[in-house]
């Protein structure tokens, strides 16, 4: 897919086609017992409400003209049986289904979530995050009734019909084909506004999609708005993006409206039409009063299962919209995986190397071309060089976070595009740019990096990367519940913490992205005592723009064209005069 915006509707990849229903099938076959239960109840309430007008009709014609009382209290009694015994059967069949429904959408939401992690970081450069949440949260409840109660009422509703059909043919078979003329006119209707309506709803899709994702992005961007005082802007996006998912809502609505509509005014003149031809055209010795009012009552009965066909039809083209959403993201390709016999990555000593590595984010635009660089085990590397020149992707090329349009990078050896990702990440340590602070506690934070990490491990890791001291401060130490993205800390505590946990982990390679830059000069520099043990007899990559915090590295290499246009020790690149030694003045005297 291109890359998408919150303002711009989102193309189908693939348009829907029966198939997509018959995956749909693969969830609803695990609740196959609850349904089948479900359904037999639903039967079963059904015929025995079924024979309420037979009963009526027998007590009309017979018992009442007969005067006998004894009889009509006999008949009143079974008619509430009937009626209490359907209503009963019906409330457990509706607790059953509301749990078969939530089973669904915990299996679907299960399933997404499960691909969501492994899609590649390319997966969420391309689209907002909104999009991908509304799928999850929203999309999977708009189905799940479609799925359970849907496919039940739907079986139902034709044996209900044919139940129907029996009862009335048995009745009289003349009056019975007067209400049967009304479905040519229904399914004419029907077949005509299909392709419309089903437009309509992948439409109120979009728009929703749409108004979810600028919401999304409002919120995580709440302080940049404040501070640019762009609050009545951004009202007016969201006014425009809600007012076009009303306005797609209201079409979409008009044409599920169109078809009770239309039903209800067949049922009513088909019903009309059994008093009108019953009373005046048929022959009064063979119809009698109590033969029309049941098939007045049948035509209404009827004309109501179809009705609620009609209804889980207009839910099902809605869910339609909603299941080719989920599919296309359960479909999309996992393009970073293990390839097929993938091998462990061995423990590593930490060699990198880059073999006339190319990489383009989008085909076409090269941002790296015939990379080639070697990194023996333990040294450190600086990646500098101006904004925007591929520092960032060298390194996320290390942990295959995207896959190389050419060439071959090494890691002791092993292409790591040979190895499994699991094999190969959990060797390496990064911190990135934003180091990102998962809700709940300090501790749990910087366990995430190894997860039987005992407290003490925990505490020595904080100690060595100078976080104990203000983790202690904290009311509750390290149990500080922190908020999602660590808005309780500042951003330097929350790089503080990201180091504890990268070295809990233990990683051979270390990858550090901008990781000091929001350190003040003190903390650093105690950090820099903490820094020099975490890189001891690791292998290092370090991108830093302030060049004092690199100087020491074994190894300066300047990113700019594609490549590396120098590369050597602070010293030598000093003395070499060029790029680097550039940038190091320039820095130099602004200090
Ligand atoms: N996910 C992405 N999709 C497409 N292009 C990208 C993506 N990430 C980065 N780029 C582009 O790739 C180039 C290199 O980006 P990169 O982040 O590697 O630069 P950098 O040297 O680390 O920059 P900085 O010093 O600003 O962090 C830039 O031109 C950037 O626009």
């Amino acid at each position: 897919m291109a890359r998408n915006k919150f303002d711009i509707d989102e193309n189908l990849e693939s348009p829907f086609d029966i198939k997509h229903f018959r995956r749909a099938l693969v969830y609803i076959k695990k609740q196959k017992t609850p349904m089948i239960i479900a359904f037999i109840l639903s039967a079963i309430s059904a015929a025995v409400s079924l024979s309420a007008p037979l009963i009526m009709q027998h007590v009309i014609d017979v018992t009442i003209p007969a005067k006998a009382v004894g009889p009509l209290v006999g008949w009143s009694a079974l008619m509430l049986v009937t009626i209490v015994v359907s209503v009963y059967l019906a409330t457990i069949r509706s607790r059953m289904m509301t749990s078969v429904g939530q089973d669904i959408i915990f299996d679907i939401r299960s399933d997404l979530f499960k691909h969501l992690q492994q899609l590649p970081f390319k997966y969420y450069d391309d689209r907002p995050q909104g999009k991908i949440l509304i799928r999850v949260v929203n999309y999977v409840n708009s189905v799940s009734d479609v799925l359970s109660n849907g496919i039940i009422n739907f079986i139902l509703e034709i044996v209900n019909l044919i139940f129907i059909a029996a009862f009335m043919f048995a009745v009289d078979v003349r009056l019975s084909f007067v209400i049967l003329a009304g479905l040519p006119v229904f399914l004419g209707v029907m077949l005509l506004i299909k392709t419309r309506q089903r437009r309509a709803w992948q439409a109120v899709s979009n728009k929703s999609s749409n108004v979810n994702a600028y919401l999304q992005e409002s919120i995580s961007g709440i302080r940049v708005t404040q501070i640019f005082s762009r609050e009545q802007r951004n009202e007016g996006i969201f006014t425009r993006l809600a007012g076009s998912f009303r306005t797609e809502w209201m079409r979409a609505l008009r044409y599920n409206a169109l078809i009770p509509f239309t039903v209800d005014n067949l049922a009513t003149i088909v019903t009309a039409l059994i008093y009108l031809i019953g009373l005046l055209a048929l022959n009064p010795q063979d119809i009698t009063f109590g033969i029309i009012l049941a098939m007045g009552t049948y035509a209404f009965r009827f004309w109501q299962p179809i009705l609620n066909l009609s209804q889980l039809y207009n839910n099902f083209i809605n869910a339609v919209a909603y299941l080719e959403r989920i599919f296309e993201t359960l479909d999309e390709p996992v393009t970073v995986s293990d390839v097929p016999n993938a091998k462990k990555l061995p423990s590593i000593q930490g060699r990198v190397t880059f073999d006339d590595v190319t990489f383009a984010y989008d085909p076409g635009n090269n941002i790296l071309e015939n990379l080639s660089f070697d990194i023996k085990p333990g040294e450190s590397i600086a990646l500098v060089g101006p904004t925007g020149a591929g520092k960032t992707t060298v390194v996320n090329l290390i942990s295959r976070f995207y896959n190389i349009t050419g060439g071959k990078i090494l890691i002791d050896g092993h292409d790591i595009s040979q190895v499994t990702l699991n094999s190969l990440r959990s060797q390496m340590g990064i911190m990135l740019q934003d180091s990102f602070i998962f809700s709940g506690t300090i501790l749990d934070n910087i366990r995430y990096g190894k997860l039987d990490a005992t407290e003490e491990e925990i505490i020595a890791a904080a100690k060595t990367v100078c976080a104990d001291e203000f983790i202690r401060e904290f009311e509750h130490g390290y149990q500080t519940e922190v908020n999602e993205r660590g808005s309780k800390l500042s951003q330097g505590q929350r790089q503080l913490i990201s180091f504890a946990r990268t070295l809990l982990a233990d990683p051979r390679i270390l990858i550090l992205d901008e990781a000091t830059s929001s350190i003040d000069a003190k903390t650093e520099r105690l950090l820099q005592q903490g820094l020099n043990e975490l890189l001891k007899g690791r292998t290092s990559f370090i991108i830093a723009h302030r060049l004092s915090t690199v100087k020491n590295c074994d190894r300066i290499m300047y990113v700019s064209d594609k490549g590396i246009a120098e590369s050597g020790s602070h010293d030598e690149l000093i003395a070499r005069r060029g790029l680097y030694y550039r940038l190091y003045t320039a820095q130099k005297m602004e200090a």
